[in-house]
């Protein structure tokens, strides 16, 4: 269970013509119990999606409220909850370090398995597992941009994290990877919280997240929410 109570992201940005710094505020309050399986996050460009999903693995911390899975706090827990929480970059470039798949996933699994041998084998598993067996050993540079985005979720996945938190995972794939990964996602068995501007995508999940201006403005059942932000980029609705 993923808990907001109360939650404001701030931060330092120049005033107005380059002018001194002032505090703004980039999200909130939010409050939020996230339980279902699937959890999509829709919005507009810089209306605060990746912050809400960057609050919910530590690498953003609340300027004030609190945010909790399965009890542990991000704020005084955040080794535990980054071993919990999973988290996958749109860039997968951003996120691979390793010359090759097989060293990239194998890194990730260091401290679980700190016998080389035995690493390598659960390394090369998890390869299997999204359709790269066969190119364990290949230079990361000569993956698509789709196999590369499948191997951040494999490298991220080994640990096999409690929940999977992924910031517009297929926004830079055609459509036949988007497609992969996509299934790949609704195939896990783990918590997924998905931002996406795929409103189809965001239509199969269990509930959707409307943010905009920095606030949830609509949460609830797909159909209505996306209806909701489609209402919203139009002009159609006010929140
Ligand atoms: N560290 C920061 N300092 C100042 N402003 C920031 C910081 N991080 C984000 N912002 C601003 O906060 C707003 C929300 O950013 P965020 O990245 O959460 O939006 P987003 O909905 O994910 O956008 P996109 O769809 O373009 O990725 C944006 O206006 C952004 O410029």
């Amino acid at each position: 269970m993923i808990e907001l109570d109360d939650v404001v992201v701030t931060a330092w940005s120049p005033g107005p013509g380059g002018g001194d710094e002032r505090v703004v505020r980039l999200l909130g309050p939010v409050t939020l119990r996230l339980a279902e399986r699937r959890v999509a996050v829709v919005g507009a460009n810089g209306s605060g999606k990746s912050t809400l999903a960057r609050l919910l693995n530590g690498l953003v911390l609340p300027s004030s409220g609190s945010v909790r899975v399965d009890g542990l706090d991000t704020a005084t827990d955040g080794a535990a909850v980054r071993r919990r929480v999973g988290f996958v970059f749109t860039d997968p470039n951003a996120q691979i370090v390793m010359p090759t798949p097989l060293e990239d996933v194998a890194l990730s699994l260091r401290r679980r398995f700190p016998d080389a041998a035995e690493r390598e084998v659960v390394a090369r598993a998890a390869l299997a597992r999204f359709g790269l067996g066969e190119r364990a050993d290949v230079p990361v540079h000569a993956l698509s941009g789709g196999q590369r985005q499948l191997l951040a979720i494999a490298a991220v996945l080994a640990v096999e994290p409690a929940v999977l938190v992924c910031d517009e995972p297929t926004t830079l794939l055609d459509l036949r990877w988007r497609r992969t990964v996509d299934d790949l996602l609704a195939g896990l068995d783990q918590q997924v919280v998905v931002v996406t501007h795929d409103l189809d995508a965001a239509r199969r999940a269990d509930r959707v997240l409307v943010v905009h201006d920095g606030q949830v403005v609509h949460d609830g059942e797909p159909h209505a929410a996306v209806a909701h932000y489609e209402a919203l980029m139009s002009g159609e609705w006010v929140p």
